[in-house]
Protein backbone atom coordinates (compact mmCIF):
# COMPACT_ATOMS: atom_id res chain seq x y z
CA UNK A 1 0.00 0.00 0.00
CA UNK A 2 1.28 3.43 -0.46
CA UNK A 3 0.05 6.65 0.42
CA UNK A 4 0.60 9.74 -1.55
CA UNK A 5 1.08 13.41 0.34
CA UNK A 6 0.79 16.77 -2.08
CA UNK A 7 1.22 20.03 -0.17
CA UNK A 8 2.41 23.68 -1.29
CA UNK A 9 4.88 26.05 -0.88
CA UNK A 10 1.68 28.91 -0.61
CA UNK A 11 0.46 27.34 2.79
CA UNK A 12 1.60 28.90 5.87
CA UNK A 13 2.05 25.58 7.50
CA UNK A 14 4.03 22.62 6.45
CA UNK A 15 0.49 20.84 5.93
CA UNK A 16 2.84 17.57 4.60
CA UNK A 17 4.74 17.10 7.30
CA UNK A 18 1.92 17.20 9.74
CA UNK A 19 0.21 14.38 7.24
CA UNK A 20 3.63 12.37 7.16
CA UNK A 21 3.91 12.52 10.95
CA UNK A 22 0.34 11.29 11.41
CA UNK A 23 0.27 9.04 8.81
CA UNK A 24 3.08 7.30 10.46
CA UNK A 25 1.00 6.85 13.82
CA UNK A 26 -1.69 4.49 11.82
CA UNK A 27 0.15 2.67 9.18
CA UNK A 28 3.44 1.14 8.09
CA UNK A 29 2.26 2.29 4.17
CA UNK A 30 4.57 3.35 2.28
CA UNK A 31 4.29 7.45 2.02
CA UNK A 32 5.23 9.44 -0.79
CA UNK A 33 5.53 13.12 -0.16
CA UNK A 34 5.98 16.15 -3.24
CA UNK A 35 5.56 19.65 -3.06
CA UNK A 36 4.32 22.18 -5.72
CA UNK A 37 4.02 26.13 -5.60
CA UNK A 38 0.54 26.11 -5.30
CA UNK A 39 -3.06 24.85 -5.31
CA UNK A 40 -4.02 24.78 -8.64
CA UNK A 41 -0.64 22.20 -8.66
CA UNK A 42 -2.10 19.77 -6.99
CA UNK A 43 -4.44 17.85 -8.90
CA UNK A 44 -1.68 16.94 -11.39
CA UNK A 45 0.50 16.23 -8.50
CA UNK A 46 -2.21 13.75 -7.21
CA UNK A 47 -2.45 12.22 -10.69
CA UNK A 48 0.82 11.80 -11.07
CA UNK A 49 1.40 9.80 -7.30
CA UNK A 50 -1.53 7.88 -8.63
CA UNK A 51 -0.34 6.78 -11.82
CA UNK A 52 3.31 7.01 -11.75
CA UNK A 53 4.22 6.84 -8.38
CA UNK A 54 0.86 3.51 -7.96
CA UNK A 55 -0.64 5.48 -5.01
CA UNK A 56 -3.54 3.80 -3.61
CA UNK A 57 -4.60 7.11 -2.37
CA UNK A 58 -3.66 10.74 -1.91
CA UNK A 59 -3.65 13.46 0.67
CA UNK A 60 -4.14 16.90 -1.37
CA UNK A 61 -3.05 19.55 1.32
CA UNK A 62 -3.24 23.54 0.51
CA UNK A 63 -4.22 26.81 2.05
CA UNK A 64 -6.71 29.53 -0.10
CA UNK A 65 -5.58 32.66 0.71
CA UNK A 66 -8.62 34.79 1.65
CA UNK A 67 -8.67 36.94 -1.89
CA UNK A 68 -11.43 36.53 -4.08
CA UNK A 69 -8.87 35.35 -6.72
CA UNK A 70 -7.42 33.12 -4.29
CA UNK A 71 -11.20 31.45 -3.65
CA UNK A 72 -11.27 31.84 -7.11
CA UNK A 73 -8.34 29.29 -7.46
CA UNK A 74 -9.55 27.44 -4.97
CA UNK A 75 -12.55 26.43 -6.77
CA UNK A 76 -10.71 25.69 -9.57
CA UNK A 77 -8.28 23.58 -7.94
CA UNK A 78 -10.88 21.90 -6.50
CA UNK A 79 -12.87 20.54 -9.67
CA UNK A 80 -9.50 19.85 -10.73
CA UNK A 81 -8.95 17.19 -8.02
CA UNK A 82 -12.37 15.83 -8.55
CA UNK A 83 -11.25 15.45 -12.11
CA UNK A 84 -8.20 13.40 -11.45
CA UNK A 85 -9.94 11.11 -8.76
CA UNK A 86 -12.60 9.70 -11.81
CA UNK A 87 -9.59 9.94 -14.08
CA UNK A 88 -7.76 7.61 -12.29
CA UNK A 89 -10.63 5.44 -9.79
CA UNK A 90 -8.68 6.90 -6.24
CA UNK A 91 -9.37 8.67 -3.23
CA UNK A 92 -7.72 12.46 -3.12
CA UNK A 93 -8.47 13.62 0.21
CA UNK A 94 -8.70 17.51 -0.32
CA UNK A 95 -7.22 18.98 2.90
CA UNK A 96 -8.24 22.51 1.98
CA UNK A 97 -7.70 25.31 5.13
CA UNK A 98 -9.00 28.68 3.71
CA UNK A 99 -6.99 31.19 5.74
CA UNK A 100 -9.79 33.42 6.59
CA UNK A 101 -11.49 30.35 8.36
CA UNK A 102 -9.15 31.14 11.61
CA UNK A 103 -9.45 34.59 13.58
CA UNK A 104 -5.83 34.87 14.11
CA UNK A 105 -2.18 33.22 12.96
CA UNK A 106 -2.32 31.41 16.09
CA UNK A 107 -5.57 29.97 14.90
CA UNK A 108 -4.47 29.16 11.50
CA UNK A 109 -1.54 27.29 12.69
CA UNK A 110 -3.79 25.37 14.62
CA UNK A 111 -6.34 24.68 12.02
CA UNK A 112 -3.83 23.43 9.64
CA UNK A 113 -2.06 21.00 11.56
CA UNK A 114 -5.62 19.63 13.22
CA UNK A 115 -7.57 19.29 9.93
CA UNK A 116 -4.62 18.03 8.03
CA UNK A 117 -4.05 15.20 11.05
CA UNK A 118 -7.50 14.74 11.39
CA UNK A 119 -7.81 13.76 7.23
CA UNK A 120 -4.83 11.53 7.68
CA UNK A 121 -6.63 9.32 10.20
CA UNK A 122 -9.97 9.33 7.59
CA UNK A 123 -7.37 8.60 4.53
CA UNK A 124 -5.57 5.59 6.10
CA UNK A 125 -9.36 4.53 7.39
CA UNK A 126 -10.66 4.61 3.90
CA UNK A 127 -7.57 2.45 3.07
CA UNK A 128 -6.98 -0.17 5.00
CA UNK A 129 -10.50 -0.22 7.40
CA UNK A 130 -13.28 1.04 5.59
CA UNK A 131 -16.12 -0.54 7.98
CA UNK A 132 -14.60 1.85 10.91
CA UNK A 133 -15.76 4.82 8.72
CA UNK A 134 -19.18 3.61 8.20
CA UNK A 135 -19.30 3.77 12.00
CA UNK A 136 -18.87 7.10 11.91
CA UNK A 137 -21.84 7.38 9.62
CA UNK A 138 -23.91 10.17 10.52
CA UNK A 139 -21.99 11.67 13.46
CA UNK A 140 -21.07 15.01 12.22
CA UNK A 141 -17.59 14.48 12.39
CA UNK A 142 -15.49 17.48 11.48
CA UNK A 143 -11.83 18.59 10.60
CA UNK A 144 -9.94 20.71 12.72
CA UNK A 145 -12.78 22.86 14.73
CA UNK A 146 -15.03 20.85 17.14
CA UNK A 147 -17.62 18.25 15.57
CA UNK A 148 -21.06 19.19 14.43
CA UNK A 149 -22.32 15.99 16.37
CA UNK A 150 -25.76 14.41 15.08
CA UNK A 151 -28.90 15.84 14.91
CA UNK A 152 -31.41 15.48 17.41
CA UNK A 153 -35.21 15.55 17.51
C1 LIG B 1 -4.09 33.77 -6.63
C2 LIG B 1 -3.52 32.49 -6.09
N1 LIG B 1 -3.99 32.09 -4.90
C3 LIG B 1 -3.53 30.93 -4.36
C4 LIG B 1 -4.01 30.48 -3.12
O1 LIG B 1 -4.85 31.09 -2.47
N2 LIG B 1 -3.49 29.32 -2.64
C5 LIG B 1 -2.55 28.59 -3.30
O2 LIG B 1 -2.12 27.56 -2.80
N3 LIG B 1 -2.09 29.01 -4.50
C6 LIG B 1 -2.55 30.15 -5.03
N4 LIG B 1 -2.07 30.59 -6.24
C7 LIG B 1 -1.01 29.81 -6.90
C8 LIG B 1 -1.58 28.74 -7.86
O3 LIG B 1 -2.26 27.75 -7.10
C9 LIG B 1 -0.47 28.07 -8.65
O4 LIG B 1 0.56 27.64 -7.80
C10 LIG B 1 0.15 28.99 -9.69
O5 LIG B 1 -0.86 29.53 -10.52
C11 LIG B 1 1.19 28.25 -10.56
O6 LIG B 1 0.58 27.18 -11.28
C12 LIG B 1 -2.56 31.75 -6.77
C13 LIG B 1 -2.04 32.22 -8.09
Amino acid sequence: MIIGVADTTFARANMGAFAVDELKKHTSARIIRVTVPGVKDLPVAAKKLIEEEKCDIVMALGMPGGKDQDKICAHEASQGIMMAQLMTNKHIIEVFVHEDEAKDDAELAWLLEQRTREHAVNAVLMLTRPQDMTKLAGTGQRQGFADAGPARR
